[in-house]
């Protein structure tokens, strides 16, 4: 039996989350803690689950790794620094495992994948990240996620990551925001929960890689995933990637 806590827990993913460890003959959740409450419950957990906000995210991690506990990280706002901050907290702490990803709908995970795979075979490619209006941050850390592993593929077959365009007039944001040189649109739309279309486009042809997360479930088998290997993986693990073998 895994001990396991959440942070975010009246939240849309905390709740589910908690729901889901309830679910699981071999989870127990034993603290529920949400904004402006006493992490102290959280001391009873072997994994901490957070999905809080970028801004609480950090604080809310430190305390984890100081207290030895492991955790598994949904809340996005992780850029290189972040993750190095983290790192250097883990150098200092060798036994504790962090997992942060920026999506655990595996479906999205294959999506990223296919996207890097796809990039170099076109001379353009976009992408437009769709969320439920409540959402905090933009663009989505998938979307992020997935700019960065497209400009990586690229510049390794010697591509420039941006593809060709003529555009010098445009209202601001028109274009979308550059991530690594990839233009990145958000549309935030009542009636959505997340969902994003790579566009790939090239000599008369054009690829599409859609995906859709319909309800919230949808990350449920990933996160629990983590929390049940999370502690098999000291240091920090970067995306759902390396517990799916890909
Ligand atoms: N990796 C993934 O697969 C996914 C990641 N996400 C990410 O997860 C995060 C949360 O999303 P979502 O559940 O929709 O957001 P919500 O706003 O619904 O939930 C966040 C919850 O965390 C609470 N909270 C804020 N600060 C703290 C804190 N310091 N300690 C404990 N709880 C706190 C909030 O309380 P209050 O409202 O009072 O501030 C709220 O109840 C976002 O960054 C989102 O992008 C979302 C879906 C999937
Ligand atoms: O806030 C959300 O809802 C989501 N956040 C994550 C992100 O920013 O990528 C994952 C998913 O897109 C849902």
């Amino acid at each position: 039996m895994i001990n396991v806590g959440v942070l975010g827990a009246r939240g849309r993913m905390g709740a589910t989350v908690c729901a889901a460890v309830e679910a699981a003959d071999d989870l127990a959740l034993v603290a529920a803690v949400d904004a402006d409450e006493d992490r102290s419950a959280l001391g009873k957990a072997e994994v901490v689950v957070d999905f809080t906000h970028p801004g609480a995210v950090m604080d809310n991690l430190r305390w984890c790794v100081d207290n030895g506990l492991h955790a598994v990280v949904g809340t996005t706002g992780f850029d290189d620094d972040r993750l190095a901050t983290v790192r250097g907290w883990l150098a200092a702490n060798p036994g504790i495992g962090v997992l942060v990803a920026p999506n655990f709908g595996i479906a999205a995970v294959l999506m990223m994948r296919f996207a890097a795979q796809a990039a170099r075979f076109f001379e353009s490619v976009e992408i437009v990240e769709l969320h439920h209006p409540n959402k905090a941050d933009a663009p989505s850390g998938t979307a992020r996620r997935t700019a960065e592993l497209i400009a990586a593929a690229r510049r390794e077959a010697g591509l420039d990551p941006a593809g060709p365009d003529a555009t010098t007039t445009a209202l601001d944001g028109a274009r979308g925001a550059s991530v690594d040189g990839i233009p990145v649109h958000a549309v935030r739309l009542g009636g959505l929960v997340a969902h994003q279309e790579v566009l790939l486009g090239g000599s008369g042809e054009t690829l599409t890689i859609r995906h859709d997360s319909l309800d919230r479930v949808s990350f449920m088998p990933g996160v629990l995933l983590a929390v049940r290997e999370i502690s098999a993986r000291p240091g920090l693990t970067v995306g759902l990637d390396p517990l799916l073998d890909l």
